[in-house]
């Protein structure tokens, strides 16, 4: 009999029954909560009188409405206030552990699940956001999902779900001197397309993904929805086990050795059957830059941008509209292109090594004077490690702005914003139009390295020539 990928063991583990729709209701496993789509997930249970089926595999944070700068209550925004206060109240009312502000935890919900260790691999786990593809990094099954079915994992522990094809997607060789995760990922989406993913699991393997640290392919696998991917995974291997070990919420003791021989089996087998194979050569790939306004109009930091007409058909008319609101050209560089905030931070790059990364290349310089610059780590934990580091110092010294854990500017529902057209360098995952707070702002998305070097020259530069 042929072996099983990740993908089909973990599903076949989860499933409880198949349903007369021809779907499957599966179990899950961990279900991460926040404040932007639970509350009405919360009412209905409330309307039904409906308790929470286990309160004790499901936690809250508070990050996509969460002041970054001035934290006291009550928040400066009455709208952000009362989503805190219905958090608040959700939370209370159902018995749901929350890592609130005073917890030290608070942080975006994709970075403090894995630094928790509640992440782990082998499992099924759902939150109520498309970035959820996160999680698969740890070799876990990591749905977003929508508010109806945050409900219905509320209130029963599963899910209704179609099963996926799974897509392995290799990088073999090695990577060039610049070339991050970041760069990996806006690659593989650049080359498959932001709907080459519909109805696929991508599995992230070769040489780059075995040697990647666990920062890294936590970054690739949170953008495998950009790619219209639903998840993205990484088998698990010694990195993983390293980082979940002595985890807050990690087995302890012969629970450990029993949770590590289980997440071993869980891997892939080599005799595996995918749905579709694609390989790439890692030298192929450079640093790269997001001209359009989506993730999948990208360059290498060195090129062109593209000629509509040139395209496939199905690009032209997106390519049209990007070029309309950017304000660019074809055949325009990137490179040199003038930026007016730069922002390091988000679920996709706002983790220790991105921070530690791009405090390498601000270190001893200054922001240029016409820049915004930000550092918003992902989480409190994220924070406290990079003060004890004195990142922080590294970064306020130059002129970033150091400010509290959450969402911030890579998507505009807090007080973080872009202003008018302001072109952003940004760290972050989406440059759809008015992502980030304002209608006409423009974001240019790369690796945190690449913002922290365009900060200081004030435009987009080539990190392989900064010195
Ligand atoms: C607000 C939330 C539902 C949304 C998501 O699902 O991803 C946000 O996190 C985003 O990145 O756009
Ligand atoms: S950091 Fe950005 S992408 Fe991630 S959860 Fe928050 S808003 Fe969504």
């Amino acid at each position: 009999m042929a072996g099983k990928t990740l993908f089909q063991k973990v599903w076949e583990a989860h499933v409880v029954d198949r349903l007369p729709t021809g779907q499957y209701q599966l179990f899950i496993g961990l279900h991460l909560i926040h404040e932007v789509t639970s509350p009405q997930a919360f009412a209905a249970l409330r309307e039904k009188g409906l308790k929470v089926a286990f309160p004790e595999r499901t936690f809250a944070t508070v990050d996509h409405i969460v002041p970054t700068h001035d934290q006291g209550r009550p928040f400066v925004d009455p709208q952000a206030e009362r989503m805190m206060q219905e958090l608040e109240k959700n939370v209370r009312e159902f018995g749901i552990r929350f890592f609130n502000l005073e917890s030290g935890r608070q942080g975006i919900v994709h970075v403090i699940g894995p630094e928790l260790g509640l992440t782990q691999p082998g499992m099924t786990i759902a939150c109520g956001d498309s970035h959820t593809s996160t999680h698969g990094a740890f070799g876990s099954l990591g749905f977003g999902i929508g508010t109806s079915q945050i409900r219905d994992v509320l209130a029963t522990g599963t899910l209704a779900m179609e099963p996926l094809k799974v897509r392995k997607i290799e990088v073999n060789g090695r990577l060039g001197p610049g070339v991050t995760p970041k760069d990996v990922i806006l690659f593989i989406i650049n080359r498959l397309g932001v709907k080459g993913g519909i109805g696929y699991a991508y599995e992230y393997a070769g040489d780059v993904f075995e040697n990647m640290e666990m920062d890294g392919r936590m970054t690739v696998c949170n953008m495998s929805i950009e790619g219209g991917a639903r998840i993205g995974y990484v088998n698990p291997d010694e990195k993983t086990f390293a980082y979940l070990k002595g985890r807050e919420f990690a087995p302890r003791g012969e629970a450990w050795d029993r949770a590590v021989s289980y997440w071993r089996s869980v891997a892939s087998d080599p005799d595996a059957v995918y749905d579709d194979v694609v390989v790439f050569d890692a030298a192929e790939i450079a640093p790269m830059v997001t001209w359009g306004i989506t993730p999948g109009q990208s360059v290498p930091v060195d090129g062109v941008l593209p000629d509509p007409a040139a395209l496939p058909e199905s690009e032209r008319e997106i390519a049209e509209l990007a070029y309309r609101h950017m304000g660019f050209r074809p055949g325009m560089r990137i490179l040199g292109t003038r930026i007016d905030v730069a922002f390091v931070g988000s679920c996709t790059n706002g983790r220790i090594s991105d921070l530690r990364a791009a405090a390498e290349v601000v270190r001893g310089k200054k922001v240029a004077p016409h820049v915004r610059a930000f550092v918003v780590p992902g989480s409190m934990q994220v924070k406290r490690q990079a003060e004890e580091e004195g990142l922080h110092e590294i970064f306020m010294d130059a002129g970033f702005e150091w400010r509290g854990a959450g969402c911030s500017i890579c998507l505009g529902m807090n007080l973080d914003r872009l202003e008018g057209d302001q072109i952003s360098a940004s760290s972050s995952n989406r440059n759809f139009i008015g992502r980030q707070g304002s209608p006409k702002g423009r974001t240019l998305l790369m690796s945190p390295q690449m913002v922290a070097a365009a900060a200081i020259a004030g435009e987009v530069v080539d990190i392989r020539e900064v010195g």
